[in-house]
């Protein structure tokens, strides 16, 4: 062959934790086979790797992303592989999501000690969990169990179960399937009581909006369905002006209807106090997936949606 390989590798910022440089290294390792080109990974450091302090208190989930931002934006790296459900919904002018690969499993799994599922939970029993939107869904089941907050990397938390500190943890199974985790798994929680983040299970990569090289070469690594999911799920969270934290759920899904390919849209806002939710669904085409994420919040918003979750002083 020629050509390819006299390039320079390409340069992609990844986030330290384990379960970043192992996605990211997927990311890298498909687009060689696709593409020929070879990629380094280059670990950036995070706010929200070095404190383990609530993520309300550091600024939200953003923190992962503004340090990859930055050096994308400073031509420290090419491009950037994060996430998907840890970004802010705002674009950055100066950015393009260049590709949503093939999406991972999006449930949340629950891990509990003796492998107890949520139903055989005694009451009193502790779940540990840092997220908003999983404590409320919890919550709503009614089953008594009480919710202890938690943060830390997929190990850590694992940790607690295994220590006795929690009787068990909720993550999404998406982390534990790329950790090669997934067996530690005691329940997978169905969508139809706990619904997953915006974006769970995605990926998201990202490069400078003055590279179209860089994008041309990146668009191999797009799934054309995954895209369509995020986007109305990221638009319903946009359009409740509601950020990453926020007890909402939302999950998007492509499904074969009578007249050709159907996108459909389940979303829940979840009150933290305990109040009822508010969990709609609506379907519309892929092709206009921003779309349906607007129509459907704004009927979450005709039901109350933005009182549920007005800042709890
Ligand atoms: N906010 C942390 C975070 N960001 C992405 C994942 C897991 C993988 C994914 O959803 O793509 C996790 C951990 C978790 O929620 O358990």
């Amino acid at each position: 062959m020629t050509g390819p390989q006299s390039l320079p590798a390409l340069r992609l910022g990844t986030r330290a934790s384990q379960l970043a440089r192992t996605q990211s290294g997927h990311v890298a390792a498909r687009l060689t086979e696709l593409t020929g080109r070879e990629v380094e990974l280059v670990t950036i450091s995070t706010e929200g790797d070095r404190s383990s302090a609530p993520l309300d208190q550091i600024g939200g989930t953003g923190v992962f992303v503004a340090a990859l931002r930055e050096a994308l934006v400073a031509d420290q790296v090419d491009f950037a592989v994060h996430s998907l459900k840890d970004l802010p919904t705002a674009d950055d002018p100066r950015l393009v999501l260049a590709a949503v690969p093939p999406r991972e499993d999006v449930r949340d799994a629950l891990v509990a000690r003796d492998g107890l599922t949520l139903g055989e939970l005694p009451v009193g029993s502790t779940i540990g969990t840092g997220s908003p939107r999983r404590a409320a869904q919890i919550n709503a089941l009614g089953l008594g169990v009480e919710i202890v907050p938690i943060r830390g990397n997929v190990d850590t938390r694992l940790g607690k179960v295994r220590s006795g500190e929690v009787d068990a943890v909720v993550l999404a199974r998406a982390g534990l399937l790329r950790l090669e985790r997934a067996d530690e798994a005691t329940e997978v929680l169905d969508p139809i009581q706990v619904l997953p983040a915006p974006g769970q299970g995605a990926l998201a990569v990202e490069c400078r909006a003055d590279r179209p090289d860089l994008i041309t070469l990146l668009a191999v690594l797009d799934d054309v369905d995954t895209r369509a999911a995020v986007t109305a799920e990221r638009t319903l969270l946009a359009t409740l002006e509601a950020g990453c934290s926020a007890p909402v759920g939302a999950l998007a899904e492509v499904a074969w209807g009578d007249d050709g390919d159907e996108l459909w849209l389940r979303a829940v806002v979840a009150d933290p106090s305990g109040n009822p939710s508010i969990r709609l669904s609506a379907t519309g085409v892929p092709t206009d997936a921003a779309a349906l994420g607007h129509r459907l919040a704004t009927e979450m918003l005709a039901e109350g949606a933005d009182q549920i979750m007005a800042p709890v002083a």
